[in-house]
């Protein structure tokens, strides 16, 4: 049993005031570390079937608003504590680190809880739902000495390794552009997209606590495509395509170029809303982004997923989902070979590593994370209001007033930031 939980806490609270994270693991080195999940639908499942499978993890609790998916992974793990409140779950004193895997709209509440309660956080892609509240998220983990590592396991590829490498080894010349591609003709792109006759709404199933599930967001009738995976295509509730993919490959490009703590300063983007009026969040669109070292992001439908970095000497393409390489010339991966790894192993190590070694260090820390996720959010700024604008990465405000006043949305009581 894990007892150095209060001691801990009191090293990382003494650290809170310096810039890094983590503190010193003050369990014995082969203490299993306890693990709690909130969210245990598609995600959330497969982070809990791999601790499950690990040796030096113990699975202590598990939490999900809809019963269905709780008793679920109750099945697998028995002996954990299991609720449908994470006010409950994070607070314990026998966790020590929380996965997230809950909607999108939850994550920064959840979060920021976690954090206040001294747990280290693992928080599934994109950070938060805004940027308001990624912001409040980066305060609340800096402020408790936690560490955070963002879901976003493609960066955790050894082809992201290698093109970070290649670009900083100068191999492609100067880069000047970076093309993210996100194409949307999955079909359940295409569903959302052409949707025109959306099911009657209807009574929330047994077993799920619908009015926990809308949480901040305003109320509004159940409906089976409003919750269950297509909440990611509901403002309220997710960012559509750029947000749900567009983070994994708006994440690999500021990685490889070394943007992890800035963001774009002018934003432009153009979006076609979906065919009638049941999905708001845009699937189809362009845009194109300045960086202060004047670099283009430019980012459109054509594909496949991935990105292109554009260089005065080749150019070099990153396929998500695995990072897969290509280049041209060639010969620029001439003597590269990539292994075959499990990149949501590793990504998960990556917190688990930091939090034993006290080093803090992740590869997606809560700035990083939050970074990616602006530059997202900013993206569908511009679409809803039409406009371009310019950006402060610092101080996090636009010229627009328009944008400024949508930076965090108004969360219905009693959930506050
Ligand atoms: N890194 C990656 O490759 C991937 C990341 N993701 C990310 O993982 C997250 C979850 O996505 P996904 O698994 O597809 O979504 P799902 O809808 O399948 O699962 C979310 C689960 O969270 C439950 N839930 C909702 N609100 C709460 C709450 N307040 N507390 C506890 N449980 C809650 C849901 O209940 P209910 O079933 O009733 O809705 C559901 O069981 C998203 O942020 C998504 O972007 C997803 C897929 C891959
Ligand atoms: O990359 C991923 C696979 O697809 C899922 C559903 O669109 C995404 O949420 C996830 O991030």
């Amino acid at each position: 049993m894990h007892t150095s939980r209060r001691e801990f806490l009191k090293h990382a609270t003494a650290l809170a005031g310096v810039a890094c994270t983590g503190s010193a693991w003050a369990g014995a080195a082969n203490d299993r570390l306890n693990l709690a999940f909130v969210g245990c639908g598609g995600m959330g499942s497969g982070h809990l079937g791999w601790a499950l499978q690990q040796p030096d993890l113990r699975v202590v609790a598990l939490c999900d608003v809809d019963a269905n998916h709780l008793k679920g992974a109750a099945a697998k793990a028995p002996d954990a504590f299991t609720s449908g409140d994470f006010r409950e779950v994070v607070g314990r004193d026998d966790v020590d680190a929380v996965f997230i895997a809950t909607p999108d709209h939850w994550h920064a509440l959840v979060g920021i809880a976690a954090a206040k309660a001294g747990k280290h956080v693992y928080c599934e892609k994109p950070l938060t739902n805004s940027i308001g509240e990624g912001r409040a998220l980066v305060n609340a983990v800096k402020d408790a000495g936690v560490v955070l590592q963002t879901g976003s396991h493609e960066r955790s590829n050894p082809g992201a390794a290698v093109a970070k490498r290649l670009v900083a080894e100068g191999k492609l010349g100067e880069v000047k552009t970076v093309r993210i591609h996100l194409p949307n003709a999955d079909p359940h792109l295409q569903e959302v997209e052409n949707f025109t006759s959306p099911p009657p709404d209807r009574d929330p199933p047994a077993g799920l606590d619908y009015d926990f599930w809308l949480g901040h967001t305003p109320v509004m009738p159940y409906n089976e495509k409003r919750c269950h995976f297509f909440w990611r295509f509901h403002r309220a509730y997710g960012g559509g395509e750029i947000t749900d993919r567009g983070a994994h490959v708006i994440d690999l490009a500021h990685m490889i170029l070394g943007l992890d703590d800035t963001g774009p300063v002018r934003v432009n983007a153009v979006g076609t809303p979906p065919k009638g009026d049941f999905y708001d969040a845009f699937i189809t669109f362009r845009f194109e982004n300045e960086y202060a070292n004047g670099l283009r992001m430019i980012g459109d439908n054509s594909g496949p997923r991935g990105l292109t970095l554009e260089g005065t000497e080749g150019k070099l393409f990153v396929a998500v989902h695995g990072c897969a390489l290509s280049a041209e010339p060639a010969s620029l991966l001439e003597g590269v070979s990539l292994p075959g790894i499990d990149p949501y192993a590793t990504h998960r190590r990556s917190l688990l590593d930091a939090i034993r070694s006290g080093s803090g260090e992740v590869s997606a820390p809560v700035g990083a994370g939050h970074h990616t996720a602006v530059a997202c959010h900013l993206n569908n700024l511009s679409m809803l209001t039409e406009k371009p604008f310019a950006w402060d990465p610092v101080a996090e405000q636009s010229d627009s007033d328009e944008v400024n006043e949508m930076l965090t949305p108004k969360m219905r009581a009693p959930w506050v930031l």
